[in-house]
């Protein structure tokens, strides 16, 4: 856990209709990214989210208009299950997306959560190594608050000198075995944007609005964070 930072980053709420607008409006922005960095730097650094709700803004960028050749993917996290399980952050990533476009497979960066928590997490940390800081990190948002594999009441690697990768061993959420990136390295982007859908959701997105110690507040950018939500999830209850 972690106590709220004194100068927090902001973090910017964008309301949309539905699902399908949620997609189009992730898309447009991970496009955009993508391009600018390819632009400037030669090459695009995004980190993926998994779970159910990014699924649909996968299958919409097999059809982008962009230079593949540029793109160097990495997980937020990943569940210690078997590489080819269907509930495989990097499998769902996979089918959805990556394996129908130009990116080179070295150029795909499966977290090895197949090997178990300890030493996939050190794996990784060697990965993430000589990568400097994120272009653009995708992040989702459990019921619970949760993100990436960084859960309440567990620690979430937001201190200053936490490492860049967290071996979890008792998950709430099955498998109870994972591996994720810290909150201090997924807070070390250029741009964060988290994607929320779902009615289940509102009681979270609500705490956290209202300031709560919840994981997701824990991921502090420099330049903030950016919240594609259905506006439905941002109305507050009156009366
Ligand atoms: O277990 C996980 O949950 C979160 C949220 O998933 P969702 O299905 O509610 O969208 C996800 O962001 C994370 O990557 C995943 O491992």
């Amino acid at each position: 856990m972690s106590s709220p930072a004194p100068n927090a980053a902001a973090v910017r709420w964008h309301g949309v209709a539905n699902a399908a607008a949620l997609r189009d409006a992730a898309c447009r922005r991970i496009l955009v990214a993508a391009a600018d960095a390819i632009q400037q730097r030669g090459r695009f650094t995004i980190v993926l989210a998994g779970g159910n709700t990014p699924q649909g803004v996968y299958r919409m960028l097999r059809g982008a208009d962009t230079d593949w050749s540029g793109w160097q993917v990495y997980f937020g996290d990943e569940r210690c299950l078997p590489a080819i399980d269907p509930e495989r952050n990097s499998r769902m990533a996979a089918e959805a997306w990556l394996d129908h476009v130009a990116i080179p497979k070295s150029q795909v960066h499966t977290l090895p959560a197949e090997r178990g928590a300890r030493a996939a997490a050190q794996a990784y940390a060697n990965t993430l190594r000589h990568v400097g800081d994120f272009d653009l990190v995708l992040l989702g948002l459990g019921e619970d608050g949760h993100t990436a594999s960084l859960f309440p009441d567990h620690d979430w690697g937001a201190d200053a000198d936490a490492a860049d990768t967290l071996a979890v061993f008792d998950a709430p959420k099955p498998p109870a075995q994972r591996v994720s990136l810290s909150a201090r390295r997924l807070s070390r982007a250029r741009a964060v944007l988290f994607l929320v859908t779902g009615e289940a959701k509102h009681d979270a997105v609500t705490r956290w609005r209202a300031g709560a110690d919840i994981p997701a507040h824990a991921i502090q950018p420099q330049a903030g964070v950016d919240v594609l939500t259905e506006a439905s999830l941002l109305a507050t209850e009156t009366g």
